[in-house]
């Protein structure tokens, strides 16, 4: 608990006058971080598909204080964004001390339907854009003595039912930034790698998404968000959210794996996911094959 979780030796003026970008930060956790990062005066670029909802979350950043906010359009499926993103950083502000990157695509919550298109897709979105702003923004990180933060999951860690694409690409991530981290080491490049390992949090998403089938309860998005940035800006390698779960969970899994794995079948209702799986074809009319 000491090393992963809320540091205490964080101070909110380490965030003043910084440049960070923040993915994903239309909605749920990476618009909390937005607005936890304007109030500490930080200099912001953010990014997602919808535009509407970035303008709206721009605005309530400049008026919570940030020392300048901007963002990019665009989905991350678009393999040429990743550095558009980056290249207006360099533009506006010549460098770049944090990058946070947050976004995730949409994925169903079932069991595997057999679609390799869908994880292909998914794999492009959640871990190769993740590699690609790294590659773009890496220059200006070394420069800055910067920060990269990546959010992963507790199913990054531990395989967890009915998410089996979105899992595939959290182990991505922590595979592709944990051997990065050993390398910026061993090469003396003073660019911080934090991974951020979180259970289940009640962002609207999220809560849509599983709430009927998952017995666990969410932990906040606003509290979960603030952690996230001290334990970037503390350069840890790793957060653990919540603290105590999450840390728990990661020790039953050296020690007793089964174990783990009935308590995790044991936290969702199959029940309700069937129900929710037939209303999801005939409201999308999709025909997959289920194994
Ligand atoms: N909530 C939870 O329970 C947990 C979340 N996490 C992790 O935390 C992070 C944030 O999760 P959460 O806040 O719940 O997610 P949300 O679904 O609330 O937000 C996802 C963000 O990504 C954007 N996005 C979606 N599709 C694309 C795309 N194709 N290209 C670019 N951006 C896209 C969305 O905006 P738009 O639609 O406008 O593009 C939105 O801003 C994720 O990495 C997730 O894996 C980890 C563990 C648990
Ligand atoms: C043993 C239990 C106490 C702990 C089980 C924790 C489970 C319930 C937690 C751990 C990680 C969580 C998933 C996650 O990482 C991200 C997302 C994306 C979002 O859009 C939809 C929800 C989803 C799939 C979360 C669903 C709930 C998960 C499986």
């Amino acid at each position: 608990y000491y090393f992963y979780s809320a540091p205490e030796n964080f101070n909110e003026e380490m965030l003043r006058g910084k440049r960070v970008i923040v993915t994903g930060a239309s909605s749920g956790i990476g618009e909390q971080m937005a607005y936890h990062l304007a109030r500490m005066e930080a200099h912001l670029l953010l990014t997602a598909r919808t535009e509407a909802k970035l303008q709206k979350v721009v605005r309530r950043c400049l008026e919570l204080g940030a020392a300048s906010a901007r963002y990019v359009s665009g989905s991350m499926e678009d393999t040429t964004l990743p550095d558009v993103v980056v290249q207006e950083a360099e533009n506006t502000w010549g460098g770049l001390d944090m990058l946070i990157l947050n976004h995730i695509g949409y994925s169903y919550f079932n069991y595997f339907d057999g679609d390799v298109e869908h994880v292909r897709k998914l794999l492009e979105i959640n871990f190769l854009s993740y590699v690609a702003m790294t590659v773009s923004a890496l220059p200006m990180l070394k420069e800055s003595d910067g920060s990269i933060v990546v959010l992963s999951s507790m199913a990054g860690r531990i395989g967890t039912p009915f998410i089996a694409p979105y899992t595939a690409t959290k182990f991505a991530l922590e595979g592709f930034f944990s051997s990065l981290r050993q390398e910026f080491i061993m090469e003396k490049v003073n660019v911080s790698v934090t991974l951020c390992v979180l259970g289940y949090i009640d962002t609207e998403n999220a809560v849509q998404a599983v709430s009927h089938a998952v017995r666990d309860k969410p932990a906040p998005k606003e509290e979960c968000a603030l952690e996230i940035i001290k334990s970037g800006a503390l350069r840890q390698r790793e957060l653990h959210y919540p603290p105590r779960l999450v840390g728990n969970l990661l020790l039953l899994q050296a020690i007793a794996p089964d174990f783990l794995d009935s308590l995790i079948r044991g936290n969702y209702k199959a029940e309700q996911l069937c129900l929710s799986r037939m209303h999801q074809k005939s409201v999308t009319h999709s025909i997959k094959h289920p194994f």
